[in-house]
């Protein structure tokens, strides 16, 4: 979460045992070697064996002679207006016989929705007017949400629609130009401490102690949340275990891959048992047995009365695992409610490609097609 002050290193280079320099010569060879002629001769003539002997160069095949080419096949065309005359008229066409009407498709039905029965007065998270403009771009156009208690709710839009501005101002990473945002009574920038105790935060661009190991992440990120040493402890077996981390725990997290620094980077986000989860992507780089592990995490914390919000553009993970949605589209709100309510029937996919308009084609590419020999 933000709050965690950067570290001078954030998101730098790799640390740990310096690694070995690869060797590429092979590779380099290989590559000149498909060069054009007159360099090809003089890389094949700098491979070296394993050994390290230069290897003789290959004597090149002779050249086999071009053999004559054919005159052209193709009958060409009369000259004179008499032969034009002489021309037999081409015969009529026969009409085609017209096809039998394909049969319409039947589009698959969608899956069941996730219906959790919420009380809609019940409000954890409650934005109003929400208003940013970065220069001459309004990245979030007045947006208004509110998310019951007790709910799954997922985030959708295209590239660039607002999602992370608005997620970041919701969580007090970011402070908006205008409008509200209250986390179970506490306005996130009035009594920014307050809120802030409510909230888990997956922010959008990971910023680590990296040069800590997973288990020293997790206790700053609980001994700044207050919990004593023994209470860190615990909870971070539990979360170690829960996410399949148990291993890695004394290792450097500058040294995780991606998915398991978004797992640490999670259970960092929940180890104070907050009330209200906000997770910008939290699938991104997980691989599908994570993440599905992942899921039932968020799911039984959900049942046991949390409320998560994330935003993804996995659609089909949306529809799977959220009750409630809401679509962004340059910066504004077109559609939020329940996945039945905003998906009317079709899929979630249709609706978010109906309010979008994302059809791009790829015309004007034509010359990515062609060769570049
Ligand atoms: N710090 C910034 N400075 C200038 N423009 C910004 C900044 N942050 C976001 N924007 C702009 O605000 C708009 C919304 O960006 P945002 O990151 O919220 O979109 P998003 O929906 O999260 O996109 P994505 O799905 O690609 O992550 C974009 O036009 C983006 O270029």
């Amino acid at each position: 979460m933000s709050s965690e002050p950067d570290t001078p290193d954030a998101g730098g280079a790799r640390s740990g045992a310096p690694r070995t320099p690869r060797r590429a010569p092979a590779k380099t060879a290989a590559k000149s070697a498909a060069r054009p002629a007159a360099s090809a001769a003089s890389a094949a003539a700098s491979i070296e064996s394993p050994d390290g002997e230069p290897t003789p160069a290959r004597t090149p095949a002779p050249k086999r002679p071009a053999s004559p080419r054919k005159p052209a096949q193709r009958p060409s065309a009369p000259r004179t207006a008499a032969a034009k005359e002489a021309k037999e008229p081409a015969a009529p066409r026969t009409p085609r016989t017209p096809r039998t009407p394909a049969r319409p498709r039947t589009a698959p039905a969608p899956p069941p929705s996730v219906v959790r029965d919420l009380d809609p007065d019940d409000i954890v998270l409650e934005i109003s007017g929400l208003l940013k403009r970065f220069g001459s771009t309004t990245a979030v156009a007045g947006i208004d949400l509110r998310v019951p208690r007790g709910s799954f709710y997922g985030i959708v839009g295209p590239n660039g629609a607002g999602k992370t501005t608005t997620l970041s101002m919701a969580t007090g990473l970011l402070r908006p130009d205008g409008g509200s945002i209250s986390v179970l009574g506490h306005d996130v920038w009035r009594d920014p401490a307050g809120a802030k105790r409510l909230i888990g935060v997956l922010p959008d661009r990971l910023r680590l102690f990296d040069r800590l190991t997973g288990r020293q992440l997790l206790h700053y990120a609980g001994t700044l949340r207050g919990l004593d040493a023994t209470a860190v402890a615990q909870r971070s077996d539990d979360l170690a275990a829960a996410f399949g981390l148990g291993d890695a725990l004394g290792r450097l997290v500058s040294d995780y891959s991606a998915g398991m620094t978004k797992k640490i980077a999670l259970a960092s986000a929940m180890i104070h048992s907050p009330r209200l989860l906000v997770l910008d992507e939290p699938f991104e780089s997980v691989d599908p047995v994570s993440a599905q592990n992942v899921v039932e995490i968020l799911e039984r914390y959900v049942a046991a009365g949390g409320t998560v919000v994330l935003s993804s553009h996995s659609m089909d993970m949306i529809q799977r695992v959220c009750d409630r949605v809401a679509i962004i589209v340059e910066g504004a709100v077109p559609a939020q409610g329940t996945v039945d309510e905003v998906r009317e029937g079709g899929t979630l996919e249709q609706r978010f490609l109906s309010l979008t308009g994302e059809h791009r084609n790829a015309e004007g590419l034509e010359w990515l097609l062609s060769s570049s020999d």
